[in-house]
């Protein structure tokens, strides 16, 4: 396991404190992987291809929307795009298979998925490139095996850079309850979904598998994390969203539009503190305004910034962002705490693709979640865990990770890091890390 500060000892939590117990990194390396993520997904391939306005209307597709087509359309769509040489890229994508695999690369840790995969794999099908392109140090052999194809994810750029997404599920929704391994997902960090896996036509298991694994996960105590998916799933039926998210719940990851879809509140910071009514922790990515954290710690224990303070619709939101975070039932008196960060570097030159920047950000905070349990069980003396912390480092630390990881997706075409971030950040230390 890599730690999320191993770039520099001094981004280590509590900074000024290392810890006496911890005399070496090997100490840590040595100890085996005894504490990894798992994360159900509709296994889908992205098929990507520049399209015009005409093209997403002849298909009755909406923009910016991910919505499910069947297979006659699926085929004559993916004729037309191939015979017009449409297809840029074809990529591994779903949005926790891409979390997932994040995590993998920059954590070098053990990630499991559950979903499903075709028993008779032919060289050079969607599914063998699913699996060529996806991280080693995911363990798939909980998958259930299907007897036909996995997913495309038709991924259609228009002209105004928007994204639309038309799904053709194969048999990417027949995960079955008795898939679902309850050891496995008692021994997880934390369970990650998605909303799109609720999103399934009637008789389609995916849904009850995923409900049991978060049976699972509540029986074990580990945290149920939910990525949203798109505005228009949560747009659909925004009460269900609210129950089904205090109910199952622990972390919810979003961007902006998504929130606001969830909440009613346009502004990411009071969305995410809307979220907390419900939750733990709240990330909240928001495009070039960076993004937003926000979550519990122990009102003893809190620890203020040494950042300028910032004031928006919560005033000096930021004052205690140098808390880690703590789940709401773990403190005696829960007190909340807010951070929020910029585009790292101002964001890229030159973006080449937004396709799962929010993916990167949230891989980023489980990475430090793991990393935080993983001490916790090598090291249960350390006074890092004399509190039962969620995260290993602060809330300002753990955005400016996520927001570091983001960027690293911009920077390149496909939704999953081709590598892991560069172990020293040339020239980059004055400008982001030290601030
Ligand atoms: N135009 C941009 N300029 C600078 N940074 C950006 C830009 N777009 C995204 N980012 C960075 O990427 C992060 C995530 O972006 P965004 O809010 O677009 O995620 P998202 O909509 O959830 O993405 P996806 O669904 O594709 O995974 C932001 O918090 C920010 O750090
Ligand atoms: N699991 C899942 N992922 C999706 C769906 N629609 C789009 N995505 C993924 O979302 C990712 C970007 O966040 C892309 O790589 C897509 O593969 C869907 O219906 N289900």
């Amino acid at each position: 396991m890599k730690f999320p500060g191993q770039r520099k000892s001094k981004h280590y939590f509590p900074v000024s404190l290392r810890d006496p117990l911890l005399s070496s990194q090997d100490l840590i390396n040595s100890a085996g992987d005894h504490a990894y993520i798992v994360g159900i997904d509709q296994t889908l391939v992205d098929i990507e291809a520049k399209v015009d306005d005409d093209f997403i209307q002849r298909y009755q597709l909406s923009q910016g929307h991910s919505l499910v087509i069947e297979d006659a359309i699926a085929e004559r769509l993916y004729r037309e795009l191939t015979e017009k040489n449409l297809i840029s890229h074809e990529f591994a994508g779903g949005t926790i298979g891409n979390t997932l695999h994040n995590y993998s690369l920059l954590a070098d840790n053990r990630s499991v998925l559950l979903g499903t995969m075709c028993n008779n794999i032919q060289i050079g099908s969607y599914a063998y490139r699913y699996l060529c392109h996806t991280s080693s140090r995911m363990d798939l052999n909980y998958l259930q095996g299907v007897n036909g194809p996995i997913g495309r994810c038709f991924t259609l750029i228009t002209e105004n850079g928007e994204r639309t997404f038309a799904i053709s599920p194969g048999l990417m929704n027949q995960l079955r309850p008795e898939s679902i391994p309850e050891q496995i997902i008692a021994e997880a960090s934390a369970l990650v979904i998605t909303a799109y896996l609720v999103r399934c036509q009637p008789g389609e298991p995916m849904p009850a598998a995923t409900i049991q694994a978060i049976e699972y996960a509540k029986k074990h105590d580990v945290p149920v994390v939910l990525t949203m998916g798109t505005k228009f799933v949560i747009a659909d039926d925004p009460a269900f969203w609210q129950d089904f998210i205090a109910k199952h719940v622990s972390i919810v990851a979003m961007n902006e539009e998504e929130a606001f879809e969830l909440t009613g509140f346009n502004d990411p910071l009071l969305a995410a503190d809307k979220v907390l009514d419900w939750v733990d922790l709240a990330l909240c990515t928001a495009g070039v305004d960076g993004l937003y954290m926000a979550g519990f710690t122990e009102s003893t224990y809190k620890r203020k910034t040494q950042h300028p303070l910032l004031s928006g619709a919560i005033k000096q939101f930021n004052r205690y962002e140098f808390s880690r975070a703590m789940r709401k039932k773990d403190c005696q008196i829960p007190f909340k705490i807010y951070s929020h960060i910029e585009p790292y570097m101002g964001g890229p030159d030159k973006i080449m693709n937004t396709n799962g920047a929010g993916d990167g950000a949230l891989s980023a905070l489980l990475h430090d979640i793991t990393a935080n349990r993983f001490h916790r069980l090598n090291i249960p003396n350390s006074t890092k865990h004399f509190l039962p912390f969620l995260t290993y480092s602060s809330l300002a630390q753990v955005c400016k990770y996520a927001n570091r990881v983001s960027y690293q997706v911009l920077i390149q075409h496909s939704p999953r890091l081709t590598r892991s971030l560069p172990e020293k950040e040339d020239s980059l230390e004055e400008s982001y890390w030290e601030r």
